[in-house]
């Protein structure tokens, strides 16, 4: 008799890397890499993949992973001196067998806790000590919950900034069908414009070429409509003011190695991110930042597509 799958299971993955599959009782998954603490799959419980991950994706140090959801640290992009998007992405973390508590409200049992300290050679790049941990949740029904804890661990004194995001990528249908909805009128930075500061117009935000900007003092909450898959993202943050929104269209997609030249057709970047104002951490300090993902049918006739619901729901 085949006995049932275990909810949280340690296993190998793509190259031979360790890899944490969560599952909830009604059929949602989930995949994590300790190379990145990335997560590389998430799926509804009707086992469809909610995530983009590039059929040319590397699955091999040092290359971060191409889809799924890097994490930025402790520099988003090019903003200071560190390598495009720091460094968190492209490291082995640890399984955490002995986190801090967390609130007795948080309703998953299906999680997995990483922690990612500086070595010795990483202290040369970054001269700062810290803790970084990573929560990757299931919630029942398959909503999928990340909580980063970052604590300044410096015993000489000293403060540190750093930037942060959750870069997700979703899966998406096609870009022409997709819409963005929370973040129309707001003040954003164009990565395509030396990072000039623009105020969005217009109702919803649609795509019809490259796009790559931060949207700054965003809601907490932000929808992403699929018509053509009748499915809506929600993302649902805390602690993460700001918003990235990447489509790297067709040109930049055939300079990207690791990226197939028409997959920008089928995913969206939409990253809650801490970017325009660096997050400072004293000695002994912890920061929060959390990413909460579901999906909204759009076949489903309550009125929860009406975007006031979506959004303010
Ligand atoms: O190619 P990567 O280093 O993974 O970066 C991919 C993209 O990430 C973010 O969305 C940035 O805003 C983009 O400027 C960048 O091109």
């Amino acid at each position: 008799m085949a006995s049932a799958k275990p909810p949280v299971e340690h296993c190998k993955g793509i190259n031979g890397l360790d890899k944490v599959v969560l599952r909830e009782a009604r059929g949602g998954s989930a995949e994590v890499y300790l190379y990145g603490g990335q997560v590389t799959s998430w799926k509804n419980i009707h086992g469809e993949e909610m995530l983009f991950v590039s059929s040319k994706a590397i699955f091999k140090p040092p290359k971060a992973i191409r889809g799924g959801i890097p994490i930025c640290f402790p520099q988003f992009g090019s903003h200071g001196t560190l390598e495009q998007h720091g460094f968190a992405r492209n490291k082995v973390w640890s399984i955490d067998t002995n986190p801090p508590p967390f609130p007795a409200n948080s309703a998953s049992n299906t999680f997995v806790d990483l922690i990612l300290k500086p070595s010795d050679e990483d202290f040369k790049i970054w001269p700062h000590s810290y803790e970084f941990r990573l929560r990757v949740a299931l919630a029942p029904g398959g909503d999928l919950m990340l909580t980063s804890r970052i604590r300044n661990t410096n015993t000489d004194g000293k403060p540190f900034s750093f930037t942060f995001a959750y870069h997700t990528y979703f899966s998406i249908s096609d870009i022409s069908e997709v819409r963005v909805e929370g973040l129309e009128t707001l003040d954003y930075l164009d990565n395509l414009k030396e990072k000039e500061r623009f105020t969005e117009q217009g109702d919803a935000i649609t795509f019809e070429s490259e796009v790559d900007k931060i949207y700054l003092s965003t809601p907490t909450k932000i929808a992403i409509l699929d018509h053509e898959k009748k499915r809506t993202f929600v993302l649902r943050k805390d602690g993460l003011p700001d918003a990235v929104v990447w489509n790297p269209w067709d040109r930049k997609a055939k300079a990207l190695a690791d990226f197939g030249d028409d997959e920008y057709k089928h995913m969206l970047c939409v990253e809650a991110a801490a970017i325009e104002k660096p997050i400072t951490l004293k000695p002994g300090e912890e920061w929060k930042g959390r990413q909460e993902l579901s999906t909204v049918p759009s076949s489903y006739c309550s009125g929860q597509l009406d975007p006031q619901k979506v959004l303010q729901g």
